[in-house]
């Protein structure tokens, strides 16, 4: 049941304005903030949850989240204090659009706009693990998006101690599936089942990036599919029906005839059953990304990764030595205290989640494949050795019973292992031949990284879908300029060949076609005055686009 919004707390410099909405623990707000003048989001702890280990959690999260503000695509924290009615609040960036578990119950994502929320999230996610945190509630609810589309991770999973009424991006969902982000509960803690990969079924799971990279893929599947990745129209999609399937690999088919087979293939490998099988990282699962939107001759979404610019395109495997100096310290963050423990027995007996560490990920700069030829099978690459597994589970119940056989639908596919037996690329129904031979496919071509592999024509009937030679990209000749609602953006290509022609969208979460530019400058209608106007703009070559300059009016 919907417990009612808290009041908002009287917070100095800052006025009230409506409720944003209701986390199991806390409420979130929209303030006027009054200087800088802004709007902002204010998460305010619930007074009926003020105790000791709320208010560590509480705060931790606001740490954590304040470790990674910093990047483009996770929510920014501004500010942390305790309110005068003695609780803990913090302020973070607004975000205006709707998440993606709005956007996607309204309408699936076009290819191109879930290509793109893939590469940034897995930045995001990637960033987080250089930093030493594991996100482990990575689903479409938790990315937030802000006034230019973009999306924004959010709750980094230390928020909540649990309650009776389990938080629902804490819970896993029991009943139908319907509502995955909102309802039931069945005792697991700590992970929307959902998205959870299998691993976080066991008993005593260990997490480890691996299991971000599950989700993450499951979240992007989803948003392309318009339904969570194992749930089965018209068949039970209960808690212990979702785990079954999840624990064999019975992906429903997508019911989209426009997904290249290389995306489907990606997102197979980024929700593979073992995690040996998946991509050994968020960077991996990102690129992978990105080649297919290479193939598809979209503007490649940029990785906003720290240092990844020190990796060397053409490195060979990685060599160590000099790297290790890039690796950035283990981020330390401390364990979220534990709540009393609930009577024996209970179904929720393990309900307060811990933070969970990793030691940080090496740099992205760290992080090289091996020289994987176009044939070479899967390797780990170097990153997965010194992978770090030293994570801090949070206390937990028993994992849940697997459902006797019976209650496995006909369609999922016989199970080929007993409890967490060897299952790689299994899926369902008729595509299933067809689907397990792209995951192979994409197996042996996305086994390196797109600079290793070269030309990677994935699903793409034509061999030289990827094109190798960069394309430049443009740069801002000159500030931007407005009349009235009409802004230019003057713009050189740095090195022009001919029959390069500059192209041009609005930054938008909704993708907008391209359109071709006149001249040598962007000149785009329709800025209105406290709104900043954000373009792409690309040379177009040969067919393929550069990789987009992005840049506002007014400049950020
Ligand atoms: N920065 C923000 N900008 C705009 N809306 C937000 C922001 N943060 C949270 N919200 C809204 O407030 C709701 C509750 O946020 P919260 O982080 O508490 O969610 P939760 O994950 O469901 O709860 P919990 O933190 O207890 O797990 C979200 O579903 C979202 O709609």
């Amino acid at each position: 049941m919907r417990r009612p919004t808290s009041s908002p707390p009287e917070l100095p410099g800052y006025s009230y304005v409506r409720v944003l909405g209701s986390g199991g623990f806390s409420d979130v707000f929209l303030y006027d903030q009054q200087l800088p003048k802004r709007r902002v989001a204010v998460k305010v702890l619930l007074l009926d949850e003020l105790t000791p280990a709320n208010r560590a959690a509480f705060v931790a999260e606001a740490n954590l989240m304040a470790q990674l503000s910093a990047h483009p695509y996770i929510v920014t924290i501004y500010h942390a204090d305790v309110a005068s009615d003695d609780r803990p609040y913090f302020v973070m960036e607004y975000c205006s659009g709707p998440s993606l578990g709005e956007r996607y119950k309204q309408a699936p994502l076009a290819v191109a706009d879930a290509l793109r929320t893939g590469v940034r999230l897995s930045s995001a996610v990637q960033t987080a693990h250089q930093a030493g945190i594991l996100h482990r509630d990575i689903k479409p609810a938790n990315v937030l998006s802000n006034d230019y589309g973009w999306p924004a991770l959010t709750d980094f999973g230390i928020s909540s101690a649990v309650d009776d009424a389990l938080p629902a991006h804490t819970t896993t969902v029991a009943g139908a599936v319907g509502d995955t982000s909102t309802s039931g509960t069945s005792g697991q803690v700590g992970l929307s089942v959902p998205w959870s990969p299998p691993e976080m079924f066991e008993d005593d799971p260990d997490p480890d990036v691996r299991s971000d990279v599950f989700s993450l893929a499951a979240t992007i599947w989803t948003v392309l599919a318009g339904q969570t990745p194992f749930e089965v129209k018209g068949r039970g999609n209960g808690t212990l029906d979702l785990i079954g399937r999840i624990e064999r690999g019975a992906i429903t088919p997508m019911d989209r005839t426009d997904i290249p087979r290389s995306l489907i293939a990606v997102l197979q490998k980024g929700m593979a059953t073992e995690r040996e099988d998946r991509f050994a990282s968020a960077l991996d699962f990102g690129r992978a990304l990105q080649r297919v939107e290479m193939e598809l001759g979209y503007a490649r979404t940029e990785l906003e990764v720290p240092n990844l610019h020190l990796e060397a395109p053409e490195r060979p495997a990685d060599t160590g030595g000099a790297d290790e100096t890039r690796v950035r310290q283990v981020a330390t963050i401390e364990a979220q205290p534990v709540a009393a423990a609930p009577p024996p027995g209970g179904a929720d007996e393990t309900r307060v989640r811990s933070t969970t560490t990793i030691e940080a990920q090496p740099s992205a700069a760290h992080v090289s494949m091996p020289p994987a030829a176009p044939s070479a099978p899967v390797t780990p690459p170097v990153v997965v050795d010194a992978l770090p597994s030293e994570t801090v589970v949070r206390p937990r119940g028993p994992a849940p019973q697997q459902p006797p056989p019976a209650q496995v639908e006909s369609v999922d596919p016989a199970p080929t292992r007993s409890g967490r037996g060897r299952v790689v690329g299994i899926v369902v129904g008729v595509l299933a031949a067809l689907v397990v031979a792209a995951v192979v496919v994409g197996i042996v071509l996305f086994g390196g990284s797109p600079e290793e592999a070269g030309p990677t024509p994935g699903a793409s009937s034509s061999p030289d879908a990827v094109v190798p030679t960069i394309i430049p990209v443009p740069e801002l000749a000159s500030a931007a300029t407005a009349e009235g609602t009409v802004v230019t953006f003057p713009v050189t290509n740095p090195d022009p060949e001919d029959g390069d022609r500059l192209v041009w969208r609005l930054s938008r979460a909704d993708q907008p076609q391209l359109k071709t530019a006149e001249g040598d400058a962007v000149v785009v209608d329709g800025y209105t005055e406290g709104t900043p106007l954000c373009v792409d703009i690309m040379i177009l070559r040969a067919g393929k686009t550069s990789d987009p300059l992005t840049t506002c009016y007014p400049p950020a």
